[in-house]
């Protein structure tokens, strides 16, 4: 335990679906070593949850509960954890959530929060949950984004997945592809580049975001000849976007955006609807992305990917996109302690 001048920042690292692959994938991101250097992560869920996973990674790795942020060990080898939930061994059976641990993830999720909020913690890194077991605990959001921005007082928010420099941003998340249409509209797009270039300066520390969006339609509707999203809607959003001094150009053709995305083109492309941007993401950079909420007044970083129930208790799935979340929220966090720091100075 180091004292009061440790500045690692602590991250509220949530469990997520204890029936899928979360905790096991926490005790092999926090078994590298080089993590702590970085940070003090603390894992909030279920201890017998963990103990399982331990057991079915071959972790030698201690388990350290604590109530108390303040008091964990935060060093290799031990792995702290604020116990909130206690569902026997017995009861977590890989695959099949509960309304108990659909109720409990929730939970997990709501003390990170509370934390973050508080000041107690720097981040928080979420563990992935299912969406239908967060509606059978009781929960009816579409996701941990939707909570988090309710729970934290956001207005304005957005999901984007960040595969390195290749960054997606949603225009619409989860919702039936035959909608999108409909909810996609010009003030809302206008809000929505104007907070990924608020987002890429502060937390990514780019100077002048450079964002490309995306068309609805192929070819961006040709003229009109296939849709009329692109005139009426985007279109107009982008040239608002411009006139408020965003570095922004599109729409282009989705078929081809991502081919000048991860050529260096762009910092960031704001897509019409989640698979238009996470296949490509997700096809480039499944196993080290990371899905970051933008617009919080918390820092959030979670992983590129699900329960993965089919892998849930054979020690197999891939920590890679957790290692990465943590270490982007760590990144994070310092980046906005330093802005902190800047504006403080600025005041005196
Ligand atoms: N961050 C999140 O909380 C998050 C993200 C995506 C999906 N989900 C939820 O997860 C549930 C399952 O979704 P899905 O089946 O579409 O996607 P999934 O990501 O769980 O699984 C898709 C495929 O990828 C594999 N996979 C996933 N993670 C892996 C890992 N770490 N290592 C190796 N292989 C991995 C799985 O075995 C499966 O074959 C849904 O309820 C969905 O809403 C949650
Ligand atoms: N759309 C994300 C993905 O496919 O990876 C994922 O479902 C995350 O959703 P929340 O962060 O809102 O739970």
């Amino acid at each position: 335990m180091r004292g009061s001048d440790d500045h690692r920042p602590l991250l509220a690292v949530t469990m997520g679906d204890i029936t899928g692959i979360g905790p096991e994938i926490i005790i092999m991101a926090l078994s590298e070593a080089e993590l702590y250097g970085l940070c003090r992560p603390l894992v909030l869920g279920d201890l017998p949850a963990l103990e399982k996973a331990r057991a079915v990674c071959g972790s030698r790795a201690r388990l350290h509960a604590t109530d108390d942020p303040g008091s964990g060990f935060y060093q290799p080898g031990t792995i702290d954890i604020m116990v909130l939930s206690d569902l026997t061994a017995d009861a977590v059976s890989y695959g099949q959530p509960t309304r108990d641990s659909g109720a409990a993830m929730v939970g997990y999720i709501l003390r990170a929060v509370e934390l973050a909020l508080a000041g107690q913690a720097a981040a928080v890194v979420t563990a992935p949950i299912s969406k239908a077991a967060m509606h059978l605990g009781g929960y009816h959001y579409p996701g941990h984004t939707e909570l988090l921005a309710e729970r934290s007082g956001a207005r304005e928010f957005a999901m984007m997945l960040a595969g390195g420099a290749f960054r997606v941003v949603l225009a619409t998340i989860h919702c039936p592809l035959r909608e999108v249409p409909g909810r996609l509209n010009t003030p809302d797009l206008v809000r929505l580049l104007a907070l990924t270039n608020h987002s890429l300066m502060m937390d990514f520390g780019i100077q002048r975001p450079s964002i490309g969006v995306a068309a609805l339609n192929p070819h961006a509707s040709e003229g009109g000849l296939f849709g009329d999203e692109e005139a009426r809607v985007i279109q107009p959003a982008v040239d608002q976007a411009l006139a408020r001094g965003v570095n922004v150009i599109g729409p282009l053709p989705a078929d081809t955006i991502f081919v000048r995305h991860q050529r260096g083109e762009f910092d960031a492309v704001v897509v019409m609807y989640h698979d238009q941007g996470l296949i490509p993401l997700k096809l480039l950079h499944f196993g080290d992305a990371v899905n970051v909420t933008l617009g919080l007044p918390i820092i959030r970083t979670s992983v590129d990917h699900g329960t993965a129930y089919d892998l849930a208790g054979n020690g197999r799935a891939d920590p890679g996109s957790l290692k990465a979340a943590l270490r982007l929220a760590a990144k994070m966090a310092h980046a906005r302690a330093k802005c902190r720091q800047g504006h403080e100075r600025g005041s005196e």
